[in-house]
């Protein structure tokens, strides 16, 4: 038993049997030569099961970016300085950022969620202030989060897929920024996947090879701290992750109860969707692996989440970034599905 909310291990609702027969079916029957579509047949086959109909669509996609610092930081763990965090809210505010032009050219909605970026970004127009504090502790010292703190991430996450699903989303995109926070995920996946972190750590956005063994000591000095904290998949997200990381796992969690797919990014997204797979594994059915990172990490991760990421374009920047990329291959999935006519209903014999 764990201090978390019930609803975090509730088990969604899986996918329909019949309907994934009858999508099956359906692939085998559509003009053309029956696996001719590779994996978009696959991809097809699994929305039309999750949305549960012959007509799968994924517009309205919701993109949401979660934003957060990290105490963690202070141990030099980053090539870059904490208050870039708050300078790329500003510029997701502003239009400017790779995910507000990615989040375009995919014919996706995009909303920023401001987690507990350390300095209060104030008003800013499009930015949605969820703030649980100002930047996660330091977790060499203690944990990064009381409970409640966990807690009220998870619930940001939550939140934020409640306004997604009043707008009508159909896919669901989280992505997220926070200087330093490919230490707390390659904390979690080494906690979770009982791995030294030697395996998982990379340079994240540029450490040269000592700073990524600085940044590897730094991690196991954390994972001695805590202990076995990753017996508990939500303890270790209090101990050893952030507030965007849980804000993720929280939106994951809460997608799947409300039957809305969605699209896992790069090395951070990913470890907090290993955290919601081990906390709540039903919700494994309702995420597609948008790209495999370059963080060389990442490739760990995707293998324990047992599926085959959508692209692998040496992508290494987050934000949803290779997930914003990866939504117009799950739109034609779903129009193949949905338009394409029958041998039956073109003549064809
Ligand atoms: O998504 C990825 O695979 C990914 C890999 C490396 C870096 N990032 C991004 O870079 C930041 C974290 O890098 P770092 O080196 O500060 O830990 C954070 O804002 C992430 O969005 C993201
Ligand atoms: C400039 C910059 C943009 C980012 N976007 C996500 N992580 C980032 C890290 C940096 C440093």
């Amino acid at each position: 038993m764990n201090d978390f909310p019930a609803w975090v291990s509730k088990p969604p609702a899986g996918p329909e049997p019949a309907v994934r027969q009858a999508a099956e079916r359906r692939q085998q029957e559509l003009t053309k030569p029956p696996g001719s579509l590779g994996h978009l047949e696959a991809i097809a086959v699994r929305l039309a099961a999750l949305q549960g109909t012959q007509a799968p669509r994924v517009d309205p996609v919701r993109v949401v970016v979660f934003a957060a610092d990290h105490g963690v930081t202070s141990e030099g763990i980053s090539a870059f300085p904490a208050e870039v965090t708050l300078a790329m809210v500003q510029n997701f505010a502003a239009g400017g950022a790779a995910i507000n032009a990615l989040a375009r050219a995919a014919g996706a909605e995009l909303e920023v969620v401001d987690a507990g970026v350390i300095q209060d970004p104030g008003r800013l127009g499009g930015v949605i202030p969820q703030r649980v504090g100002p930047g996660t502790a330091n977790f060499v010292e203690g944990p990064a989060m009381s409970t409640d703190q966990c807690v009220a991430a998870l619930d940001v996450g939550r939140a934020a897929v409640d306004r997604a699903r009043s707008a009508g989303t159909r896919l669901f995109v989280a992505g997220e920024m926070g200087i330093g926070n490919t230490t707390p995920a390659t904390a979690l996946a080494s906690a979770l996947l009982r791995l030294d972190p030697v395996e998982l750590a990379g340079p994240g956005t540029g450490l040269d090879e000592a700073g990524v063994s600085h940044k590897v000591k730094v991690i196991r000095r954390a994972l001695a701290l805590h202990g076995d904290a990753g017996a508990d998949p939500l303890e270790t997200l209090r101990c050893l992750g952030g507030f965007e990381i849980a804000a993720m796992a929280g939106a994951y969690i809460a997608a799947a109860h409300d039957g809305i797919p969605a699209v896992v990014d790069g090395f951070i997204a990913t470890a907090a969707a290993l955290v919601a797979v081990r906390a709540n594994p039903a919700v494994a059915d309702w995420l597609f692996l948008g790209h495999v990172s370059a963080e060389p990490g990442h490739r760990r991760l995707v293998a324990a989440l047992d599926d085959t990421p959508l692209l692998d374009l040496g992508l290494r920047l987050g934000e949803g970034s290779g997930a914003a990329t990866a939504v117009p291959l799950l739109r034609s999935a779903a129009a193949i599905h949905r338009e394409m006519a029958t041998f039956a209903e073109a003549g064809l014999t």
